[in-house]
């Protein structure tokens, strides 16, 4: 089997932030002011502090406003909550970032489900998630929804094909899952007590890896021919799939970075313009 062709990340989410980037400018134009993300840090982790940075870059470059939410580590649940809920009640705020995770301490639940369900551009609420399982309207989780992008950039149509997803984390693996059952893919969700994962993984014609753990999937696993999505941010930017041996049996893969990576940040944006449309009940054009 030759060589898997790569998936190009960087190419698919600039294609949505250059069409994302001209919507910001037209709602700027309309109202006067531009679409606005507030960004919610718990603590300092240093990842963390890495990808909210890398967010407020991308929206200072595209026209959005992105408004900074600090908050220390020794936040409660109620505090955090009263923060999430002021946003949510603020008319010149559009979308609402939690990065995740928050400290141990804080019901992360809780504190997602505060945001409003018209500013969770991250599609991270109990009622995004059942939205995106229903079909109903509303924003879906941006690191599966990227994925999705990816997957119609280049043509793979899941209908009728044997997806396995590994992990099963709420703002990944269960949405994931969600989303290729919705395009009438088969999926199998697989985690830590999964019993012979790798036989799942050899039976698959679209492989999502969202474990965690960097090059847990073994490239002898993957089936010749299939679609490698590599969902994983390790630290040293190494993801979840042994790349290399992978590469040799995929038909597409992803790599990392440059694969999901920057299509995850897009959508977010993405979705934070239409959150602002929707809130001024203005109509975006196409
Ligand atoms: N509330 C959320 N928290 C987290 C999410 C999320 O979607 N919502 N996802 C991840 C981390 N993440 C965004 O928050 C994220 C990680 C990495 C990238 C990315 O573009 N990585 C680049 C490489 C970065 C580099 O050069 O250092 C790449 O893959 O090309 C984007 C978003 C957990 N938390």
């Amino acid at each position: 089997m030759a060589d898997a062709r790569l998936i190009d990340g960087t190419a698919v989410a600039r294609d949505i932030m250059n069409r994302t980037g001209e919507k910001a400018a037209d709602f700027e134009k309309r109202t006067g002011a531009k679409p606005c993300l507030a960004t919610v840090l718990v603590g300092e982790d240093p990842a963390s502090v890495t990808y909210v940075r890398m967010k407020r870059n991308r929206c200072a470059k595209f026209g959005i406003e992105s408004r900074h939410v600090p908050l220390p580590d020794t936040i409660t649940t109620e505090e955090l909550v009263g923060a999430i809920t002021e946003l949510s009640n603020d008319p010149s705020v559009h979308g609402i970032l939690l990065q995740h995770p928050v400290p141990a301490h804080i019901d992360e639940r809780a504190a997602f489900d505060a945001i409003s369900a018209e500013k969770d551009v991250d599609g991270v609420t109990s009622q995004s998630f059942a939205a995106m399982a229903f079909g109903f309207d509303g924003f879906a989780s941006c690191t599966p929804a990227g994925i999705m992008r990816l997957l119609d950039a280049y043509d793979v149509d899941p209908r009728g094909k044997h997806a396995v997803v590994i992990g099963r984390s709420a703002i990944l693996g269960k949405p994931m899952s969600m989303l290729l059952l919705a395009r009438d893919a088969t999926v199998t969700v697989c985690h830590s007590k999964t019993t012979d994962l790798p036989s799942h993984v050899r039976n698959a014609d679209i492989v999502v890896a969202a474990v965690g753990k960097p090059e847990f999937v073994r490239g002898e696993w993957i089936k010749p021919g299939a679609v490698v999505i590599d969902a994983g941010y390790n630290e040293g930017n190494v993801g979840d799939v042994e790349f290399d041996a992978a590469a040799t049996r995929a038909g597409l893969i992803t790599p990392v970075p440059g694969g999901v990576g920057p299509t995850t940040i897009a959508v977010l944006l993405e979705q934070t313009v239409t959150a602002a449309f929707r809130q001024q009940q203005i109509p975006a054009e196409a």
